[in-house]
């Protein structure tokens, strides 16, 4: 029977330890969390307490880099709001977790790989480099299923402590991802807009938080919410093919990208530059794109995944907990602002989406796309 929601998920795979999806929750949104291993920990009835983030944890100096006290000196506030977020612990309580049994036993080959229906994950164990790749044919709309099994994926390489970076991309080349599928947000209720939303922020949220690092291997055209896919990553390898677009276009089909899309593509091409990509709907060709920074390389289609490694690799060499700290100071008052107000964000996307003139536009676009094939 086919999985319809991320709660039917949740129910489904509870019993199996991956039920670690709490989809409306902040400790949900941020990455490879102390909660999150806690919790896997328990699923596994491993006795292990999630360490608090209480004074007796900024000490002693880290063997291997600076101290978290040393890094910067957060307030009780920031403390318990960051070890809420899950996005970094200090070193003490980083080293505790080191010592946590994995869940994930993994058998004495260096690959392994899982794939549901949407999303074939390929790890491997020597690098400790994932690759996601999307398969949700025809052109990789983010449907909600699809979302679904994405966000266990990344939830199941979050809790595996050898995974550190991810690689996104698509096992179609020449599309990447033809963005959030037009069907949920057309002809349904208000029920299933909520459901849909609520997984579309939660993915945002944990990929453009997560510690471990992120990089797109943009294989295809990327319009709207695949430009957003692309645009959580660190680092954007492209293919070097004129016939490829990314941008966020949702102004052409009369829809409005949220708050926290446009603050995604603030952070990474600036406000003038976004101001006229979110207005007119550009869609950039992979040299435009390079141009304004919305991608960080072009290379040729057939070395897109091996330079995507090749960069990996570069970025692996940084000490871990002085990257993820540096990730989390330049993104989280981004996140935030979406974490704090996510429950109303749903609430304008659900009266947006219902409306009768964004209902006919969705139509309408739809329509063109297929009469552009006639
Ligand atoms: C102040 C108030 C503010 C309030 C704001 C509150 C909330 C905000 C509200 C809404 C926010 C929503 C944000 C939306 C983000 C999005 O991502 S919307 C999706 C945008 N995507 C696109 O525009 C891409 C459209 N597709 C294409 O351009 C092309 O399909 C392609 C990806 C370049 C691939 O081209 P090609 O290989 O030629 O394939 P086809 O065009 O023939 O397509 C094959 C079939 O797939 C269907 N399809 C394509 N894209 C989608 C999609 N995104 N969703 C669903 N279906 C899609 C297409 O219709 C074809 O179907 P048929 O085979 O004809 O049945």
């Amino acid at each position: 029977m086919a999985l319809r929601t991320v709660s039917a998920l949740k129910r489904r795979l509870g019993g199996a330890g991956l039920g670690l999806l709490r989809s409306g929750q902040i400790s949900s949104a941020a990455g490879r969390s102390g909660a999150g291993r806690a919790r896997a920990g328990r699923g596994r009835g491993v006795a292990w307490t999630r360490p608090r983030l209480g004074e007796e944890q900024l000490g002693p100096t880290c063997p291997v880099g600076p101290t978290w006290e040393s890094v910067s000196r957060p307030s009780s506030t920031d403390r318990k709001c960051l070890g809420r977020a899950g996005n970094f612990l200090p070193c003490a309580a980083q080293h505790r977790l080191e010592k946590t049994p994995s869940y994930i036993d993994y058998p004495a080959t260096a690959r392994r790989s899982f794939s549901n229906h949407r999303v074939i994950v390929d790890m491997d164990q020597s690098l400790g480099v994932a690759t996601i790749k999307i398969k949700n044919p025809p052109v990789n709309s983010l449907s909600l299923e699809l979302l679904t099994e994405f966000l266990i994926g990344w939830e199941k390489l979050e809790n595996d402590k050898s995974c550190k970076g991810v690689i996104l991309t698509s096992n179609y080349p020449k599309i990447f991802s033809a963005g959030l599928d037009i069907l949920e947000m057309c002809g349904k209720n208000a029920a299933h807009y909520t459901e849909y939303w609520k997984a579309v922020q939660e993915l945002w949220l944990k990929l453009y938080m997560s510690n471990m690092v992120v990089i797109a291997a943009i294989n295809g055209s990327s319009p709207a919410g695949g430009c957003l896919l692309a645009l959580t990553s660190d680092y954007r390898v492209m293919a070097d093919n004129p016939k490829y677009t990314i941008g966020l276009n949702e102004t052409l089909l009369g829809i409005v990208a949220p708050f926290w899309f446009k603050d995604n593509l603030v952070n990474t091409i600036g406000n003038r530059a976004s101001e006229q990509a979110l207005q007119l709907g550009l869609l950039f060709s992979p040299a435009e794109a390079l141009k304004i920074g919305l991608v960080d390389q072009l290379v040729p289609e057939d070395k897109v995944q091996s330079t995507a490694l090749s960069v990996m690799s570069q970025w692996l060499k940084i000490p871990d907990h002085a990257r993820q700290l540096t990730k989390t100071m330049m993104r989280k008052p981004t996140a935030d602002l979406l974490l704090k107000q996510r429950e109303a964000d749903i609430d304008n996307f659900v009266r947006f989406i219902s409306r009768d003139g964004i209902q006919k536009s969705l139509h309408m676009y739809l329509k063109a796309l297929k009469e552009r094939k006639e």
